[in-house]
């Protein structure tokens, strides 16, 4: 398994401990106390990544990135979604050209 795999996993577990946490003590706990607060974070970092990318060069991208993968891991937990439930999604679509399904949808 990769070592960001391995990374998510172990931080996903960290942040479903922080589930009926104390907000005062815990980011985490705060934004899974208010899902909205947590998605409108992950659109932030999503800019944050985006900026980063085209000028801030390669460290400031890896960086916007990680805040952006654990936003994205509170916002699953918020929401009940598991990573598995991801996985799934993305090995369906394992081997399918995304300008072909995309065509199949415009002919539906
Ligand atoms: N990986 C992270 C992580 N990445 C980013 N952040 C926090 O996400 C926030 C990012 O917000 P911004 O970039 O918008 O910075 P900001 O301007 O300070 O934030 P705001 O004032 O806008 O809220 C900062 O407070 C960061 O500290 C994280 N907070 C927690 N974790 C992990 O989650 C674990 C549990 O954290 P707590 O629940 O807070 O103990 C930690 O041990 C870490 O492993």
């Amino acid at each position: 398994m990769s070592r960001l795999f391995e990374t998510l996993e172990r931080l996903a577990a960290t942040i479903e401990t922080r589930k009926g946490g104390d907000p005062a003590a815990s980011y985490t706990a705060r934004l899974l106390a208010d899902p909205k607060l947590a998605a409108k974070k992950l659109g932030e970092e999503a800019i944050e990544t985006v900026i980063a990318a085209v000028g801030q060069g390669p460290d400031e991208l890896a960086s916007e990135s990680a805040d952006l993968l654990y936003h994205w891991l509170v916002l699953l937990a918020a929401s009940g979604v598991s990573l598995d439930a991801v996985a799934d999604k993305l090995v369906a679509r394992e081997g399918t050209s995304g300008i072909a399904e995309k065509a199949s949808r415009q002919t539906q």
